[in-house]
């Protein structure tokens, strides 16, 4: 389960994320939405200890989050994507990335996550040559790996394909059923539909609902509509 209780963090005098409280449960595919800068990232960096809030709690499996807590080795996460050495291969990148947890070569779910990558041959060439979707599937294999049982993702269909999209989502939708607890930050509403099972949603860094995506959508025939409905119909948080 990820927690967030009361929790903020400002930049300077910009209070990104403010007094947010929501919970997801294991089982659950929830979609963190909000228009630009509603504080989305911000707060996916708080419940990975990349960031320190100002205030409030934020809990992974019942256990406080820090950087470095033993609770993170439970958690996948795509936020910015792994720095990759560009004149190494993919695969050389994954040993090298899961190298530094400690364990022994190979990752409990290797071949589940190469699968979810398909990279196949371009798997062996250097990271340099990758296209920005290719980068984006080693991203997501680097995430998964581990079989982590909380994943954390922001934006991560960025650059992929319709098919790895598909993917992506039948990967996501499995490892909920298995109860896996899955955090993802998305604009693509039409995508989220067919992905999530509840949603958050932010705006100015605030909570403004969070529910079951079904009970959201409402009479709305799109989450489209409905979000815009809920946000106030104008993605206006970064102006
Ligand atoms: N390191 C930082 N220093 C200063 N301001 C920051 C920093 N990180 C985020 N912000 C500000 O905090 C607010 C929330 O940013 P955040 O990246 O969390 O939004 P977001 O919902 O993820 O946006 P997007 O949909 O555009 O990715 C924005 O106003 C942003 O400019």
């Amino acid at each position: 389960m990820i927690e967030t209780k009361a929790v903020s963090k400002s930049y300077g005098r910009h209070r990104a994320v403010d007094e947010l409280t929501f919970r997801v449960r294991a089982g659950q595919v929830c979609a963190l939405l909000g228009p630009n800068g509603a504080g989305k990232t911000s707060t996916m960096r708080m419940l990975v200890g990349l960031t320190t809030p100002d205030t409030g709690t934020v809990r992974i499996a019942q256990s406080p989050v820090a950087l470095g807590a033993e609770v993170l080795r439970r958690v996948g996460v795509v936020i910015d994507g792994p720095a990759f050495v560009p004149h190494l291969s993919g695969a050389t990148n994954l040993r090298l990335l899961w190298s530094a947890t400690g364990s022994a070569w190979p990752p409990p779910a290797l071949d589940d996550a190469l699968e979810l990558a398909g990279l196949g041959p371009m798997l062996d060439r250097k990271v340099k040559a990758y296209s920005m979707g290719m980068k984006q599937r080693l991203i997501l294999a680097a995430a998964v790996m581990r079989r982590p049982d909380v994943l954390i993702l922001d934006e991560p269909a960025n650059g992929l394909d319709p098919a790895e999209v598909r993917a992506l989502r039948r990967h996501l939708a499995a490892r909920a059923a298995d109860g896996a607890t899955v955090l993802v930050s998305s604009h693509q509403l039409a995508e989220v539909q067919q992905l999530a099972s509840h949603l958050v949603v932010m705006n100015h860094g605030r909570l403004v609902t969070s529910g079951r995506l079904d009970d959201l959508l409402g009479a709305h025939e799109s989450l489209e509509d409905a979000y815009l409905a809920m946000t106030g119909g104008t993605d206006d948080a970064a102006v």
